[in-house]
């Protein structure tokens, strides 16, 4: 038998007013891998977390993490989600390490739990020693990780980030990926990594290709990129989608 899917995304469906922005998106990201969440700007991926974080109602469709229902067992979905999202959202005037208590206060875990678990995430992405400086002392590309040591204060199984690496250094980018493939490897986390950029996908990873609001290819890389590699790959399938709606 085969492990529960940390992710199942089924038939999802979203609209903006009148204008139609996700269409029966269908995914999955199985236990322990890095899924790769591909797609140009505008093709709906910060809405389609907003809707697996239950930040937006889907009128359609399901979203199941670890088989537990968004819609029908929320807490117990949510306890297994953790999320980095687009925009800062440390607040820039507090420690890091009153920022990470807040936040895990916020799941109910107990002060001296949620301090001896901000100095270990800590050290884990690097930053053992910045737990009493302020959030604004901090590069883009350190406060990126004190995020990702936030959303994984309450222990979850299953990690989203969206473009987690847009603004940040050539330097500070391949650090926080290999962080989270670490994390991947070593703790069997599962994730779903939206992004435009294609060199932040390995040849073992799933993917996931949305555009215009449809998954137009999903599965391991190795199958979905012809030959000619992924870029080609995913160069051909948004033309072909192109020229078809065209035709
Ligand atoms: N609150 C909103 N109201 C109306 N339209 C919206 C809203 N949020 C997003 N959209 C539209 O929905 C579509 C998908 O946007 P979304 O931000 O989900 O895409 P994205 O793939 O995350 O793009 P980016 O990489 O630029 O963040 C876009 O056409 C966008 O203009």
């Amino acid at each position: 038998m085969s492990a529960a899917d940390a992710l199942r995304v089924e038939n999802v469906s979203h609209w903006f007013g009148v204008r139609q922005v996700l269409s029966e998106v269908s995914f999955r990201v199985p236990q322990g891998q890095f899924v790769a969440l591909l797609g140009p700007n505008g093709a709906g991926k910060t809405t389609l977390f907003a809707i697996i974080a239950r930040l937006y109602h889907s009128r359609t469709g399901a979203v199941r993490v670890f088989e537990r229902d968004m819609q029908r067992e929320p807490s117990r979905a949510l306890a297994d989600l953790g999320i980095v999202f687009q925009a800062r959202t440390l607040d820039p005037d507090l420690t890091i390490g009153q920022n990470l208590v807040y936040h895990a206060a916020l799941h109910g875990i107990v002060k001296r739990h949620a301090v001896e678990r901000s100095a270990a995430l800590l050290a884990r992405v690097g930053l053992a020693d910045r737990m009493d400086d302020k959030v604004r002392t901090l590069s883009g590309g350190q406060a990126r990780r004190v995020e990702i040591a936030r959303a994984l204060i309450h222990q979850p199984r299953l990690l989203l980030l969206d473009e987690p690496t847009v603004g940040l250094d050539m330097a500070s980018r391949s650090d926080i990926v290999a962080d989270i493939r670490a994390l991947v490897r070593e703790e069997g986390l599962s994730v779903l990594w939206a992004t435009h950029i294609l060199d932040e996908i390995e040849p073992d990873d799933g993917v996931v290709v949305l555009h215009e609001g449809q998954v137009i290819a999903s599965g391991p890389v190795r199958s979905v990129a012809s030959e000619g590699g992924l870029a080609t790959a995913f160069h051909q399938l948004t033309n072909d989608r192109r020229v078809k709606e065209n035709a």
